[in-house]
């Protein structure tokens, strides 16, 4: 890929790159989902996930399964990792292209032109040669974060066999698509940390910790802790009002809930019926505390040799390797021009 025109033929890029505008402030709650007897509930709880998909695009999950203290253990590791000295995490670069390693505000949103005021660290299977902390930087994180990985996934694909059964593809087509075994595997365990704001550090408003986007990926399950909040999502993606017109309402984090939402790979898999929804995660405002926020996504990306079509064929055939390619260097600075 090679020009810019390429970069940014999806549509859903376009879309983004109206959009970086405040908006004003609305309320609406998002459905929660309880997953408890997932087996026996199947057909209730695939109503409830399809309904949340196809009318909102985000929605909590309650009793799904993942114990608080694997939780709390993944977050305290990843505030360890990212409390190391900066020379030592940049023996960890992020690996171009490939959703592994450590980046520093590199990731530069189309919609506001402006590096995210964030820290991570991602982890995707198949490229981290070289990149986990060993036992004395960080004592268990690479353990303890394959079996969060693993885990995880597998939560993500209980919740994809449910829109696998209501599209009419078979129970297992997502849990295929997304086979952890293979070389070409692209689901990514990110780690997050917004920086906190320094008391002395005036609001700059096109400053954000994550600049409005829609995901890439199929489903993305966001970890987040009581208390750091800033999560707002606009409903719909693009039509429904640009800049300051748009409606923006907030996500409030709740322990034992963990935030998920569609991806735009999902949607052009269903034909549009599962909904992509714009979201982004707002600075602290003053009066508001301005210390760091920590969270982990993880995000179910189809493998690079899968094919996309949805069932009515509403879009042509694209390799997920291809549809994120375009996507991944539209957002980080590093790799390129970016909108502007
Ligand atoms: O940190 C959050 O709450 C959301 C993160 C997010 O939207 C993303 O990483 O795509
Ligand atoms: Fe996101």
């Amino acid at each position: 890929m090679t020009s810019t025109a390429q970069k940014y033929q999806l549509k859903e890029l376009n879309l983004e790159r109206t959009l970086g505008g405040f908006g004003r402030e609305t309320e609406r709650e998002i459905p929660v989902i309880d997953l408890s007897d997932f087996t026996a509930r199947r057909a209730e709880i695939t109503d409830q996930l399809w309904r949340a998909a196809t009318e909102v695009g985000f929605f909590q999950i309650a009793n799904h399964g993942l114990e608080p203290a694997r939780i709390r253990q993944a977050f305290a590791l990843s505030e360890r990792f990212f409390a190391l000295p900066e020379a030592r995490k940049q023996a960890y670069p992020l690996k171009e292209g490939l959703n592994a390693g450590w980046e520093f505000k590199s990731q530069v949103r189309p919609s506001t032109g402006t590096a995210d005021e964030k820290e991570s660290f991602q982890i995707t299977l198949p490229h981290m040669d070289g990149l986990w902390p060993n036992q004395t930087v960080v004592p268990e994180f690479q353990r303890v974060m394959l079996d969060f990985e693993y885990r995880a996934w597998r939560l993500g694909m209980d919740i994809l066999s449910c829109f696998a059964d209501r599209l009419g593809f078979d129970r297992a087509f997502f849990t295929r698509a997304h086979d952890r075994a293979r070389p070409d595997y692209q689901s990514t365990l990110r780690l997050l940390h917004y920086l906190p704001l320094p008391e002395d550090q005036p609001l700059d408003p096109s400053i954000w910790r994550a600049g409005a986007h829609t995901d890439f990926d199929c489903l993305t399950m966001v970890f987040q802790q009581e208390g750091q909040g800033g999560l707002q999502v606009s409903p719909g993606r693009g039509t429904e009002g640009k800049g300051e017109e748009r409606a923006w309402y907030s996500v409030t984090p709740k322990d034992g809930l963990i935030t998920c939402n569609i991806g735009d790979m999902l949607m052009r898999w269903s034909d549009d019926r599962l909904k992509s929804t714009l979201h982004r995660v707002r600075m602290p405002r003053p009066g508001e505390p301005r210390g760091a926020r920590y969270s982990m996504a993880f995000f179910c990306q189809a493998n690079k040799d899968e094919i996309i079509q949805g069932p009515e064929k509403k879009y042509p055939p694209i390799s997920a390797r291809d549809y994120l390619l375009q996507r991944i260097q539209a957002n980080f600075e590093a790799r390129g021009p970016v909108a502007s």
